[in-house]
């Protein structure tokens, strides 16, 4: 995928109203018919011009968010602003602001991937000569397959057509719900260079992922959900150094008959015959002292690994608390 990204032709003008989020969810609130509430209570705003991660186990509620923006699951109560849209009462600009690349992919098999972009952009209303279906099939790395039959294309290929597909109208905002599941690391990286340029560009993007380590690389904010419940919202950085806990891995001279014990350490193990754990706390103590404790029974040191919490340490630390409170 080139780094290329479709012009801003068709975007709805901006409302009157100053610089609202690009997405202002208040108060929102989902239960299904059988009695299971998808979402609750969730109140977040999404900024302009940002790349914003929407994470959460299994069944927490973002499928149910994103369709409720999309249009396509009808809320229980709260409201929600699409690029200053509301979807209850302007639904019709509040579509036109946002792309979304669903889960599943869903196009006619008997259409080429030319026919499905005009067929969407004829969709949204876009006047033929404002159409920007070559310069999609070019950013996607679909020239050459633009008459093939959708149904003849790699599985790839079909997730790369279906960006195409929600880029049409030029929205400001692109939601992709999992857009790598299952896809290989090469088009993932191009996948990802692709929604960094159309981000360059302005276009405010918001993704739902599993891969905790993407989400910390490609996103500027993450909101966790859990259990329908907003459980973190931060800027990414933010969010990571709430795993204050470091760990130092110790190899000694000698196998491990004892463990060595300091006021700092949070956690101390063996992980092997001859290796040591030790978790501590990065607010009361340095690595340097951890390891001087350590030397100071006597321990033969000869190599240290220090390693910080990342995003999934924190991602588990929060539902598992969030668990904890639930079960409470
Ligand atoms: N149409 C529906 N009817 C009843 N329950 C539903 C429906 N759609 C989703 N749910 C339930 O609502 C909860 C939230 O589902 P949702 O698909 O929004 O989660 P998710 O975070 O997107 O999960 P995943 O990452 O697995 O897609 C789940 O318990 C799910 O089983």
């Amino acid at each position: 995928m080139t780094a290329t990204a479709p012009l801003a032709a068709n975007r709805p003008a901006q409302p009157a109203s100053g610089q609202p989020p690009a997405i202002a969810i208040r108060e929102l609130s989902k239960t299904y018919s059988g009695g299971k509430r998808a979402l609750d209570n969730v109140t977040l705003d999404i900024p302009r011009g940002s790349v914003f991660g929407l994470l959460g186990p299994n069944g927490a509620g973002k499928s149910t968010l994103i369709n409720i923006l999309a249009g396509m699951v009808k809320k229980t109560s709260g409201s929600a602003e699409i690029w200053g849209f509301d979807i209850d009462r302007d639904p019709r600009n509040a579509k036109r602001s946002i792309g979304i690349v669903p889960q599943e992919i869903m196009f006619d098999p008997f259409f080429t991937p030319r026919e499905t972009l005009e067929n969407q952009a004829g969709f949204y209303g876009v006047p033929k000569d404002q159409r920007i279906t070559e310069e999609l099939l070019r950013a996607v790395r679909l020239e050459d397959k633009a008459e093939a039959y959708a149904r003849t294309l790699s599985g790839g290929m079909k997730r790369r057509l279906m960006v195409a597909k929600a880029m049409v109208h030029s929205p400001p905002i692109i939601v992709l719900d999992e857009p790598t599941a299952g896809v290989d690391i090469e088009l993932r990286q191009q996948l990802w260079d692709y929604v960094r340029s159309l981000n360059a560009e302005g276009v405010t993007v918001v993704l739902t992922t599993h891969y905790l380590e993407e989400a910390e690389e490609l996103c500027d904010r993450i909101a966790i959900i859990n259990h329908g419940k907003l459980i973190a919202d931060k800027p990414t950085r933010e969010l990571v150094a709430m795993g204050r806990e470091k760990t130092v891995v110790v190899t000694l001279g000698q196998d491990v008959d004892a463990l060595p014990q300091g006021r700092s350490f949070e956690k101390v193990e063996a992980i092997g015959e001859r290796q040591i754990a030790i978790t501590f706390d990065m607010d009361k103590a340095t690595a340097g002292e951890v390891i001087t404790a350590v030397q100071a029974g006597h321990y033969d040191i000869v190599d240290v690994v220090t390693r910080e919490a990342d995003l999934e340490d924190v991602f588990l630390k929060l539902t598992r608390e969030n668990n904890a409170d639930a079960a409470a």
